[in-house]
C-alpha cells in the first residue's frame, strides 16, 4: 500500500464551489430554518468544516409537507411528456455539472474524485432513465369473465413522499427515488443524511433551475431526523416513504407506517457474500473481489462482507487477492491516484478495527492491512483476513469498511448454507465458469441480487433491493416507478 501525502486542490476552486450550495431549506422556495440554527459540514480527508447550513425543526419538515401536497394536484396533472421533459433537462444539467458535483461529493464524504465522478454519472442516469419511464405507463383493458363489465386500469401517483438517503452515495441515492417519483406524479420532501447535505442541496438548486416547480421538490437538511420523520410519519397527507440506511432505522419508519399505512420502500443493511468455486476464472475473480469489497472503500451495502473460497483455489486466489489489495493506494479523495479515501468517520475507523482485532483473537490470520492509519482524517488500509473462524463478529456484521475476511469452504452446499447463514438478503457474488452451477447457486441464495463473475451489481436499468432484514421493494428499472403508483380500476358496464 502507498499512503500519499494530503495535497489538496486549490483552495480557490474548492471556495466556488462550496460558494454554490444554497444553504437553506428547499420548502416550496429556499428559507432559513425556523429557528435560525445551522449545523457544521465536515471534510473527513481532514476534519476541516466545510459549510454551515440550516439545521431544519419539526414546524420546517410540517412545511415541507405542506408545500408537496399543495403542489401535488397540479404535478401529477402534467402531462407524461412535460414530466419526462423536465427530467431530460435536468439530466443534462446533473451531466454539465458533474465536476462541481464531483468535488463536492468528494469534499463532504471523501470517496476518490474518479468514484465521485461515476457517481454523477449513475445518478444523472436514473434521471435520464426515469425521464423515458414516465412516458411508457400503463394499464390494461379486459373484460369481466362474466362479460358484463369493462375492466380498465391505470396507474396513479401515490401522493406525497418521505424520501430519506445514506451519507455513502449522496448523490445517486438521491435521484434514485426522487426521479421515479416525480415521473410517477409525485411530489417529495427529501432528507438527505447529515454527513453530506452539500451534494442534495445543489443537486436541488440543478434541478429548481431545470424546471421543477416550486413545491415539486422540498429539502429538509437536520441533525436530528426524527423531529423530522416522525410527524410527517404521523401526518395523513403523506402517502409513502422510501428509506436507505440501516436495518434498525427501517424497521422503526415500517412501525411508524402503520398508523397512516404509509407505503414502504426500504433499502436496508446487508451481508453480502462473494463465492469463489474450484473452477473460476482466477484473474475475473480478484478483480471481481477487489472491486465489490473496495468500491467506495467498502462503505456501500453491497460490497463483498464475506469471501467464501473453495478449498482448492484457496491457496492461490489469497496470495493475488492480498498481493492486489495491498497495491491499493489510499488517500485524501481529492489526490489523484487513490483509489480509497478517508471512511465517513471515526466511529467508521473504530469498527473495523475492533472487527479485525476480534477476528485475530479467535484465530483469523492477517495477511494485509489490519491498522488505522497514522495520519489526519479517518483512514483505515485495504485489510485481509483470512481463515476467519465462525462465531467472529465480522462474519455477522456490516463492516462498511475495506476488510474482507476470507472463509474456505469444501462442497458447493456448504457454501450455499454459510451465505445465506445470515438475517440479511441484499447482494451475493458468484464465480464459477459452469452455467449451471452459476444458476443453481443464484437460485438457492437468499438475496434480492446475485452478481455473476462481477463485482458490481448496481444498475439503472436493474431492479436494486433485498429480502429478509434488507428491506422491502425495488429501486430501479422498471420496477423502480411501481413503488410510487397505486393501480385504479374503473368497472364500466357493458350491457
Ligand atoms: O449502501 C447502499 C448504496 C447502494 C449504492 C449502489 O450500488 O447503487
Amino acid at each position: 500500500m502507498t499512503i500519499l501525502d494530503i495535497h489538496d486542490i486549490p483552495a480557490q476552486r474548492r471556495a466556488d464551489v462550496l460558494g454554490q450550495v444554497p444553504t437553506g431549506l428547499l420548502i416550496g422556495s429556499w428559507r432559513p430554518a425556523e429557528h435560525g440554527e445551522t449545523f457544521p459540514v465536515h471534510d473527513p480527508a481532514t476534519g476541516a468544516e466545510l459549510l454551515q447550513i440550516a439545521d431544519g425543526t419539526t414546524a420546517d419538515a410540517l412545511a415541507a409537507l405542506d408545500a408537496a401536497a399543495d403542489a401535488g394536484p397540479a404535478w401529477a396533472a402534467t402531462s407524461p411528456r412535460e414530466r419526462s421533459e423536465v427530467l431530460r433537462r435536468a439530466y443534462e444539467a446533473l451531466t454539465a455539472r458533474t465536476d462541481d458535483l464531483a468535488l463536492l461529493i468528494t469534499l463532504e464524504m471523501g470517496k476518490p474524485l474518479d468514484e465521485s465522478r461515476t457517481e454523477v454519472s449513475y445518478a444523472a442516469d436514473f434521471v435520464r432513465w426515469y425521464a423515458e419511464e414516465a412516458v411508457r405507463l400503463d394499464g390494461r383493458h379486459t373484460a369481466s369473465p362474466d362479460g358484463g363489465s369493462r375492466i380498465i386500469t391505470s396507474p396513479q401517483p401515490v401522493g406525497p413522499c418521505l424520501l430519506i438517503t445514506p451519507w455513502n452515495f449522496p448523490l445517486a441515492m438521491g435521484t434514485r427515488k426522487i426521479a421515479p417519483a416525480l415521473a410517477a406524479g409525485c411530489t417529495v420532501v427529501l432528507k438527505p443524511a447529515a454527513l453530506t447535505p452539500l451534494t442534495s442541496l445543489l443537486m436541488a438548486q440543478i434541478l429548481l433551475d431545470a424546471g421543477v416547480p416550486e413545491g415539486v421538490l422540498n429539502v429538509i437538511t437536520t441533525t436530528n431526523p426524527g423531529t423530522v420523520s416522525a410527524p410527517l410519519m404521523a401526518d395523513a397527507r403523506l402517502r409513502k416513504v422510501s428509506f436507505t440506511g440501516s436495518t434498525a432505522v427501517g424497521q422503526r419508519l415500517v412501525e411508524q407506517s402503520a398508523s397512516q399505512l404509509v407505503r414502504t420502500s426500504m433499502e436496508l443493511g446487508g451481508n453480502a457474500p462473494l463465492i469463489i468455486f474450484d473452477d473460476a476464472d482466477l484473474e475475473r475473480a480478484v478483480k471481481g473481489a477487489v472491486i465489490a469489497k473496495l468500491r467506495n472503500g467498502g462503505q456501500s451495502c453491497v460490497a463483498a462482507n464475506r469471501i467464501l473460497v473453495q478449498e482448492g483455489i484457496a491457496d492461490e486466489f489469497v496470495a493475488r487477492f492480498q498481493q492486489a489489495m495491498a497495491a491499493v493506494e489510499v488517500g485524501p479523495g481529492t489526490q489523484p491516484g487513490v483509489a480509497v479515501g478517508p471512511l465517513i468517520d471515526d466511529r467508521a475507523v473504530k469498527k473495523c478495527s475492533e472487527l479485525v482485532t476480534d477476528a485475530v483473537v479467535r484465530g483469523a490470520k492477517l495477511v494485509a492491512g489490519g491498522d488505522p492509519l497514522p495520519m489526519p482524517g479517518h483512514f483505515y488500509p485495504p485489510t485481509v483476513l483470512d481463515h476467519v473462524p465462525a462465531g467472529a463478529r465480522i462474519l455477522d456484521e456490516e463492516i462498511f469498511g475495506p476488510v474482507a475476511p476470507i472463509v474456505r469452504f469444501g462442497p458447493e452446499a456448504e457454501a450455499v448454507a454459510l451465505a445465506n447463514a445470515t438475517p440479511f438478503g441484499l447482494a451475493a457474488y458468484v464465480f464459477t465458469e459452469n452455467l449451471d452451477r452459476a444458476l443453481r447457486v443464484s437460485d438457492a441464495l437468499e438475496t434480492g441480487m446475485v452478481g455473476i463473475n462481477q463485482g458490481i451489481v448496481s444498475n439503472v436499468a436493474a431492479p436494486f433491493g433485498g429480502v429478509k432484514h434488507s428491506g422491502l421493494g425495488r429501486e430501479g428499472g422498471h420496477e423502480g416507478i411501481e413503488e410510487y403508483l397505486e393501480t385504479k380500476y374503473l368497472a364500466v358496464n357493458k350491457s
